[in-house]
Parts: C-alpha cells; sequence; structure tokens
C-alpha cells in the first residue's frame, strides 16, 4: 500500500447522559479521529484519550501532538525506508523506540489498518478470524445521584435488550447500588467496574461483594498493583477482571501468572492497537482466560472494530459494546443498533462502515493535514 497522508481531527460530542466513573464525570467526548490516506482508499481510526488524563495518562491534546511530532514522522520514514512492504504490520515496530501513547498508537495503527484491508477487499471481522456474525451486549452504567436513578436505568437497559449489566463503583456507592440491583432485578448478569478506586486495605469491604454473586469485579486496585490484586484474589470469591493493568500481552501474561485476574477486559486502544489486541485473545485462549471487548465511549468507527474483534472465539462474555444511541444522539457513522440483545458484526472492507461526511464536519472543531 502507498500512504500519501494522515488527518489529524478532533471532534467534540455531546454525551446523551453525563457518565460518571470513580475517576470523573464525562458530558462532551472529546475525540481525535484519524484518516489515513492511501492510494487506493483512506482509513479511519479513533483514539481512545479523553479531554483530560483522567481514565489513562493520556489525553486528546497530547495525542494529537505525540502524532504529529512523533508518530506520523516515524511512519513517513518507515514508508520510504520499506517502500511496497510497508503495510499496517509495520506501524508498532516503527512507533516502538517511542514509550507507551499507545492510545494514539492505536489510532494510526487502525487508520492504516482500514486503508490496506479497504484496498484489498477484506473486513476486519475477516482479518482478524471472526467466527460471528453477531455479538452478545452489555451496558456500563455509571454513577448516579440517587439509587431510583440508577434503578430506572437498569431497567431501560434490560429492556432495551442488553444482557449483561456492569455499574461504576467507588467507595461510598458500592454494596448499596448492588444490592439495591440484585433485590430488583435478581440474578440477571451482573458485574462492577472500580477504575482503580480501592485500596488492598478495603479487602474486607470488597469480600462483601461475594454475598452477591457477581460476574466479576474490574480493576478495584490501581493499575500498577498486581500483587494487590493477587493478594486480594486470595481473599475473596468473585473473580477479578484487569482493565487498566492489561496494558500489553506482557503485562497480561505477567497478570495472570502472578494470580492477579482470572479474566480480561480487551480494550484495543489501551493495548495499543487490534493487532496486540488479537495477540491477547490468542494468548488468554491458549490459558482458558476469559475474555471480553471494553469500550471508551467510541464513535461508530471505534465500535465497527470492537464489534468485528468481539466476534473472535475467545470472546465468550458480553462486553461494552453498546449500541451507539446508549453515548450518542448521533453518532459519525451509521448507528450500531441493539437487536436481540446482539449487535451485527460489519462485514464490508475494513471497518465496513464510515463516517458520514456532514456529520463529520458539524462534530469537527480542529483538523490538520500531515503528508507522508
Ligand atoms: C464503558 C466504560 O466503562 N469504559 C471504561 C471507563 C471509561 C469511561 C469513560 C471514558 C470517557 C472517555 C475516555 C475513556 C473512558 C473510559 C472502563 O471500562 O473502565
Ligand atoms: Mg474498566
Amino acid at each position: 500500500m502507498k500512504l500519501t497522508g494522515i488527518e489529524t481531527r478532533i471532534v467534540e460530542m455531546p454525551l446523551v447522559t453525563p457518565f460518571r466513573t470513580s475517576f470523573g464525570t464525562e458530558t462532551v467526548r472529546q475525540v481525535l479521529v484519524v484518516r489515513a490516506v492511501a492510494e487506493g482508499a483512506e482509513g479511519w481510526g479513533e483514539c481512545g484519550a479523553s479531554e483530560s488524563p483522567l481514565y489513562s495518562s493520556e489525553y486528546t491534546a497530547g495525542a494529537q501532538d505525540v502524532l504529529e511530532r512523533f508518530f506520523i514522522p516515524a511512519l513517513r520514514t518507515a514508508q520510504q525506508e520499506l517502500g511496497d512492504d510497508f503495510g499496517a504490520h509495520r506501524v508498532a515496530p516503527a512507533l516502538a523506540p517511542f514509550k507507551q501513547h499507545r492510545l494514539a498508537k492505536s489510532a494510526l495503527e487502525t487508520a492504516v489498518l482500514d486503508a490496506q484491508l479497504r484496498t484489498q477487499g477484506v473486513s476486519f471481522a475477516d482479518y482478524f478470524g471472526a467466527v460471528r456474525d453477531s455479538v452478545p451486549c452489555g451496558v456500563s452504567l455509571g454513577i448516579t445521584d440517587t439509587m431510583d436513578q440508577l434503578l430506572n436505568t437498569v431497567e431501560a437497559s434490560l429492556a432495551a435488550g442488553y444482557l449483561r449489566i456492569k455499574l461504576k463503583i467507588e467507595p461510598g456507592w458500592d454494596l448499596e447500588p448492588v444490592r439495591a440491583v440484585r433485590d430488583r432485578f435478581g440474578d440477571i448478569d451482573l458485574q462492577v467496574d472500580a477504575n482503580a478506586a480501592y485500596r488492598r486495605s478495603d479487602a474486607r469491604l470488597l469480600a462483601r461483594l461475594d454475598a452477591f454473586e457477581l460476574t466479576l469485579l474490574e480493576q478495584p486496585l490501581p493499575a500498577d498493583d498486581l500483587l494487590g490484586h493477587a493478594a486480594l484474589a486470595r481473599e475473596i470469591a468473585t473473580p477479578i477482571c484487569l482493565d487498566e493493568s492489561a496494558t500489553s500481552s506482557r503485562a497480561v501474561a505477567t497478570a495472570v501468572e502472578l494470580g492477579a485476574c482470572s479474566i480480561i477486559n480487551i480494550k484495543p486502544g489501551r493495548v495499543g492497537g487490534y493487532l496486540e489486541a488479537r495477540r491477547i485473545h490468542d494468548l488468554c485462549s491458549a490459558n482458558d482466560i476469559p475474555v471480553w471487548c471494553g469500550g471508551m465511549l467510541e464513535t461508530g468507527i471505534g465500535r465497527a472494530a470492537n464489534v468485528a474483534l468481539a466476534a473472535l472465539p475467545g470472546f465468550t462474555m458480553p462486553g461494552d459494546t453498546s449500541a451507539s444511541e446508549r453515548y450518542y444522539q448521533t453518532d459519525l457513522t451509521e448507528p450500531f443498533r441493539l437487536v436481540d440483545g446482539r449487535i451485527a458484526v460489519p462485514h464490508g472492507p475494513g471497518l465496513g462502515v464510515t463516517p458520514i461526511p456532514e456529520i463529520l464536519e458539524r462534530f469537527t472543531v480542529s483538523r490538520a493535514w500531515h503528508p507522508v
């Protein structure tokens, strides 16, 4: 493939409802969208970073800067050196000298991969080895001001057909909301996500969640406390799932070997891209570790790629691949809709969806073009 240039663009999309987690409240999603222009096709990627470095150390303006200042020039050099051998599989090696910035790296690799697959007429699903035409979907529900608001949101989510409910928790909002949901809705598939808000000294409190037979407890402790998660796993019955800690296949192998988790939330952006995400899927499948596809409030661009990834055989649990309307009144692409609790896997070339130009323009706040 021959890349001719990369466009970076920042869009701002209002969320249908504020999304509150233990690390903050998001009301407008500021997304860095990357377009890779190649001879014969253009590809799309999006960066999972948000405006502030609260979920991860990355943030939108920083991701745009690291792309423009280091990653796109490195891609230009790689293409000059490799010529016809250049392709999406060369992006991660070209960017490897630069440390971290995985969300930004993922956006660029995804855009190049999408362009490449569109020129080849191959879908993400076929490229990854998808085995399903649709994937079971869960939903992630934020912290609410009142218990009634939470119960109403759970009720609406179940009525919409979501097959799994995930509640955000934090110290002071954990046992009570879980008990209220269990009391009202019985033995639904229910899990919680702490986004690293607890400490090892909270073990006895977290052990009280065992009474509610949750599917999993996601990232209770800080991302770098693998030993703390391993100790906690020995003290509670609820399976531990890692998100923020699971930054690469090596990190996942270490966490699993330490007994820090028994389930992994795979987020392609968090691990540097879909190629690394597939490696983690393969590693977990080989070790009987169930995985599910996490979410970062993606627009239809990232949602299309996530749904394709979630169709791999090892994705045996409903993920956070919710419908577009969960987050956006108007998505950048044709909206992803929930049908009987599932979302159809796009089957067109590349992502199988493309941003709708007038909608993309409507939400665009800045853009830049970089010849390659
Ligand atoms: C669906 C879900 O719960 N996602 C993340 C948390 C999260 C929430 C909000 C975000 C907003 C902008 C960027 C990243 C974000 C990540 C999680 O599983 O921990
Ligand atoms: Mg999480």
